[in-house]
């Protein structure tokens, strides 16, 4: 593939964790939302919801992912069933059993990010929805508890998990993919509750300084992460800052979700992937090799003084779109 100059770190910082993500559409409006209480927070809408009920100040990033793969699992449902008409020459009966679990929502964003903001906004906007929170606070002081409006409005519930479930203090507190997980491995959850999307706040100001985080040799950066798990990501707090600020960040993250995109649902028809990158703010080449959905990348040798910075990627495989591909991965490029 072609030669270009200078990738971003968190492209690079992609293929440190990506391996092991994955994404589901939000298919249908909420009636429950899971607000899971951790350093960086976890909160989601579908699309139509979200537009009504976020501020002036956010401006809202669809991911075009479509499957989970990772957490893919079947389910069994006992209610009723819907059938497909039957034709003349046809005696079979198409049975499709109608998922009737509640939905869920996870939000999540780094340190505020504005997680709480857009909660409250949403337990008090108009909408008719009934919402159910399940808040996972870190820590034994309870803050944002009582800072939910819900909790005065009396209409819904607020669940407390102050003993640290749902699960983040035992699997990790940045990471959405461990809630995640409990979706589909907890049979208790799996058989009333389908996980409806995942929602990612990026604070339009310190977001880049997150982002741009060198993190040690085999350390993901969660700020990276949270945003290749998202399936809408919501940039907060656009008040902040100038325009082109917000759509340079909003290209950056268009270029995060590409890479994950491609890295996830392309897997089977590349073969291989290997190659050079010339990461922004790095002095040691950026070098990355996959087979198939298996990656991993670390910084290599230093780039030698008259050395020319650049990238170099290699793709093999079959269904390839040689400027396809080349397209998405400029538009990664600083
Ligand atoms: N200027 C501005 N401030 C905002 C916006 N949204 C939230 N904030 C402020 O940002 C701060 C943090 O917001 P929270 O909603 O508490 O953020 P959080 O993600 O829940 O925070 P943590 O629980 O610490 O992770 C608060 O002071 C909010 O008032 C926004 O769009 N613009």
């Amino acid at each position: 593939m072609a030669t270009i100059p200078s990738a971003s770190m968190d492209m690079a910082a992609t293929f440190l964790g990506l391996a092991k993500s994955h994404s589901f559409p939000l298919s249908s409006i909420n009636t429950t939302l899971f607000f899971c209480k951790t350093r960086p927070k976890i909160i989601a809408q579908t699309r139509k919801f979200l537009t009504s009920t976020t501020s002036a100040n956010s401006r809202i990033v669809y991911s075009s992912k479509q499957t989970r793969k990772c957490f893919s699992r079947r389910f069994t449902v006992s209610g009723a069933t819907t059938s497909a008409p039957e034709t003349e020459d046809s005696d079979v009966l198409t049975k499709i059993p109608p998922d009737n679990r509640i939905p869920a929502t996870i939000i999540t964003g780094f340190l505020g990010s504005g997680k709480t903001t857009l909660l409250n906004h949403i337990l008090t906007a108009d909408h008719g929805k009934r919402i159910a929170v399940i808040e996972n606070e870190y820590g034994e002081v309870d803050i944002d508890g009582s800072l939910v409006a819900a909790k005065s409005a009396g209409a819904e519930d607020i669940v407390m998990l102050n003993n640290g479930c749902l699960c983040c203090t035992v699997r990790g507190l940045a990471n959405p993919a461990p809630i995640i997980q409990t979706f589909y491995a907890e049979d208790q959850v799996f058989n009333d509750v389908k996980l409806d999307g995942v929602v990612t706040l990026v604070d339009a100001k310190h977001a880049v300084f997150h982002l741009d985080e060198v993190k040690p040799k085999g350390v993901v950066n969660e700020a990276v992460e949270q945003i290749a798990y998202a399936d809408r990501i919501i940039v907060n707090k656009t008040d902040l800052v100038r325009e082109p600020e917000v759509a340079s960040l909003v290209e950056r993250i268009k270029a995060n979700i590409w890479l994950g995109t491609l890295l996830l649902e392309r897997s089977e028809d590349i073969y291989r992937m290997k190659g050079l990158l010339s990461v922004h703010g790095m002095d040691e080449r950026f070098v990355f090799q996959g087979v198939h959905d298996i990656f991993q990348g670390s910084p290599d040798r230093l780039w030698g003084s008259d050395e020319p910075r650049i990238n170099k990627l290699v793709f093999i495989g079959k269904n390839l779109d040689a400027q396809e591909l080349e397209k998405g991965f400029k538009a990664c490029l600083l």
